[in-house]
């Protein structure tokens, strides 16, 4: 075989298309600050979500919001709905908004704000890292602190100080890349189990992202760096139910519960109400999350939060590229969410679950 003397060259970048300039994290966070009032309510948010993690605070998390941001406008007006509902359950319940920007796609399909803030095939990344950390400063002034699923792991370089609670999804539990990212993030993190069900991958992943780890990032600038984590003691398992069916029945939180004490971890999780628990129908969603709120009423104290898919419109629509134009204001474009006035009267019952679990 002859090999042609500019061979080296012709060895890389045979299926890239193009490598163009991403923002750097400092520069993004330089044109979209972080202040004084924002700082307060981000680290508040995260001290009350490990105090009711570890029991010091009796309340409930619940994170709560849309699948998926895809406008912004509408999610703003969805947290100021939830802010002000929020305020007035806060003695019962920590309510952290969903505001999650990277989807993780089963195949293919829109994978986010973030990825696509055009909605059109344009990927226009730097724009959408721009929108994304602007709403989260514009949600968290509000007082209502954010949940984001982190996907991508060099996307929390440019958000995640904005972050109260963060989540590792259902595709990503046994990635390594994953769980290093989880030892190294500042705030709780929540960990899926698998698509298929098996809740073992959680518990692995929270053990593993309780260690220290050194590993390949980028630096505030930008720059290739390596990251030396001091691991993060609280991450914990989401219950989200699996292709073999839902998995929040009693047995199995008894039984992840105990998973968590023989892998020498605290005996917390959270259950998801939407996903594999609900076979992705908003309204069995609701009907699992009354569930809960009567087991935990009932005196049930290792579930130590909820999440919920809620939106303004109940459901969800499919996506035309290029013809965002043609969507119903307020209603998801990936996984089906409950309407506003159906979240509400859940908060209120899970608000009233745990005055009686007192
Ligand atoms: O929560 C969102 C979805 O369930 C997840 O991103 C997978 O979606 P998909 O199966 O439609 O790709
Ligand atoms: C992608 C999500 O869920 P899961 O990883 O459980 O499918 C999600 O919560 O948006």
């Amino acid at each position: 075989m002859q090999i042609p003397a500019d061979a080296a060259d012709s060895l890389d970048n045979q299926r890239t298309a193009a490598i163009s300039p991403l923002i750097s994290p400092a520069l993004l966070r330089q044109e979209h600050p972080m202040s004084v009032a924002i700082a307060k309510t981000v680290a508040q948010g995260r001290a009350a979500t490990t105090d009711i993690l570890n029991g010091i605070d009796d309340r409930l998390i619940v994170i709560v919001g849309p699948c998926s941001v895809h406008d912004p406008d509408a999610a703003l007006e969805y947290a100021r709905r939830l802010a002000g509902h929020a305020d007035k359950l806060r003695d019962q319940v920590h309510v952290i908004m969903r505001v999650y920007f990277e989807k993780p796609r089963t195949t293919l399909g829109w994978k986010g704000l973030i990825n696509d803030p055009g909605l059109d095939g344009g990927y226009a990344v730097n724009e959408g890292l721009r929108i994304a950390r602007r709403l989260l400063l514009d949600i968290s002034a509000l007082g209502l602190p954010v949940g984001c699923e982190f996907l991508d792991p060099i996307t929390p370089q440019f958000i995640s100080d904005t972050v109260s609670w963060g989540s590792i999804g259902a595709r990503t539990a046994a990635s390594q890349v994953h769980r290093q990212l989880c030892s190294a993030l500042s705030m709780p993190v929540g960990i899926k189990n698998s698509t298929e069900g098996d809740v073992q991958v959680a518990v692995d992943a929270a053990r593993a992202a309780a260690a220290s780890h050194v590993f390949p990032g980028i630096n505030a600038d930008g720059l290739a760096a390596l990251i030396t984590t001091s691991g993060n003691p609280d991450c914990h398992v989401i219950l989200r139910g699996g292709s073999r069916g839902p998995n929040h029945a009693p047995e199995t939180v008894t039984e992840t519960l105990e998973r968590l004490s023989s892998a020498g971890l605290p005996e917390r999780l959270i259950v998801d109400a939407s996903h594999g628990n609900s076979g992705k129908d908003h309204r069995r969603q609701a009907l699992v999350a009354a569930e809960l709120a009567g087991r935990i009423g009932d005196g049930e104290r290792g579930i130590a939060g909820v999440m919920l898919e809620s939106f303004l419109e109940a459901g969800r629509q499919d996506l035309v590229l290029g013809h965002a134009d043609q969507l119903t204001y307020g209603q998801s474009i990936t996984d089906a969410c409950m309407d506003w006035s159906t979240t509400q009267h859940l908060l209120d019952t899970l608000a009233m679950a745990v005055a009686s679990r007192r």
